[in-house]
């Protein structure tokens, strides 16, 4: 580059007397090339040296994918506590535990890869109707695990992106779930919450956003779902706020779709939680319940209101004429 200049400044002595204005701007046209070329080769050395190699890779690759699999053996290192699930064919319901009371259900790598795999199991479920997500002895969840945290701090991004995936997956899944808040239900608890369909809460159990006061933003995906749930400017208030609310408060703030009586015993709620789960929504066919939460959310994520209503057709064909139908139609129900 400096040649070029040095030999461009050496011709341009030699025109000023010859006037040549076309070898001028030829000239000027090669200085200005060098000095681009130049820009587009030092700049991304220099941002190579300043910013870390794999956030690079990220922001600047269109086809910038996270690699699940390395984030899952890593977040896998992060022991303690389990996620359990139980399938119950009979009603078609099935209850994930978050399992790590002696921290109040607080969520670690290891959990999180559990509770990625449970939800594996319940993609694959035909006969599955409904599924309940609760916590171990009397609390729901009280956000990450702060010993997992302390030793992850390095890990946000990747764990947030292993946490968007399952628990998309988990709000995607073709059954309708509700979650079971009880006890302390705080943090990234509240945001697990808000990847279920419906949230139950009983009577003596708080619930908050705390994130930002712990100096963070959502990590496992709540804003995004809040805004939806609930539209700006709730998800605002409650995310700015950071305020823990008893059961009646997220009732009213639209957060929580049902609080439990009072008289029942803490162990008895996820009782009455599977009562109120089938009566609302599991009564019918598991066939049909997956069919319409599947085109629920179909509708959901293509906002396209023809493309919508083309697979709403599509799978209503499916059904027209079908055996339910016509045991419906033989049984001449009266709908009172
Ligand atoms: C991913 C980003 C996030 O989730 S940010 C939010 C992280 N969560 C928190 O900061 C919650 C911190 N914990 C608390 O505020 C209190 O423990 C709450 C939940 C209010 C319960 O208070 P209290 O009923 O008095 O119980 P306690 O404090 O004695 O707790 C019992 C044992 O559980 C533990 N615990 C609780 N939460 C966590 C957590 N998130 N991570 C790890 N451990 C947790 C407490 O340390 C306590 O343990 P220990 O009995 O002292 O050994």
């Amino acid at each position: 580059m400096l040649f070029t200049l040095h030999c461009a400044l050496s011709d341009y002595e030699v025109f000023t007397n010859e006037a040549d204005n076309v070898r001028m701007m030829s000239i000027l046209r090669t200085l200005i090339i060098s000095m681009a070329n130049f820009i587009m080769k030092i700049v991304p050395k220099m941002l190579n040296l300043l910013v870390p190699r794999r956030f690079l890779a990220c922001a600047f690759s269109s086809s910038c994918q996270p690699d699940l699999g390395a984030i899952r053996r890593e977040l896998d290192k992060f022991e303690g506590g389990t996620v359990d699930l139980k399938m119950d064919e009979q009603s078609g319901v099935a209850v994930m535990t978050l399992n790590n009371p002696l921290r109040l259900n607080s969520m670690t790598g290891r959990m999180m890869v559990d509770m990625a795999d449970c939800i594996t199991r319940l993609e694959n479920w035909p006969s599955g109707k409904g599924l309940i997500l609760t916590g171990t002895g009397g609390n729901f969840c009280s956000g990450g695990d702060l010993t997992f945290v302390r030793k992850a701090l390095h890990y946000g991004a990747e764990m947030a992106a292993f946490q968007h995936d399952a628990l998309t997956r988990l709000l995607n899944l073709p059954l309708i779930s509700v979650a079971l808040l009880q006890g302390h239900t705080l943090g990234g608890g509240a945001e697990l919450a808000t990847a279920c369909d419906y949230r139950v809460i009983s009577p003596s159990a708080k619930v908050g956003f705390v994130q930002i006061k712990m100096g963070l933003t959502t990590g496992w995906g709540a804003t995004t779902r809040l805004v939806h749930l609930l539209g700006r400017q709730k998800a605002i208030s409650l995310l700015t706020s950071g305020k823990v609310m008893a059961a009646e408060e997220a009732l009213n703030e639209g957060l929580v779709d049902h609080v439990l009586p009072y008289s029942l015993a803490s162990s008895d709620e996820l009782g009455e939680c599977k009562k109120w789960l089938i009566a609302n929504y599991c009564k019918h066919d598991a066939d049909l319940i997956q069919a319409t939460k599947k085109s629920v959310i179909y509708a959901d994520l293509n906002r396209d209101i023809k493309v919508s209503l083309q697979h709403e057709r599509d799978v209503f064909a499916k059904y027209w004429g079908g055996p339910a139908q016509k045991a419906a139609l033989s049984a001449n129900i009266k709908h009172k």
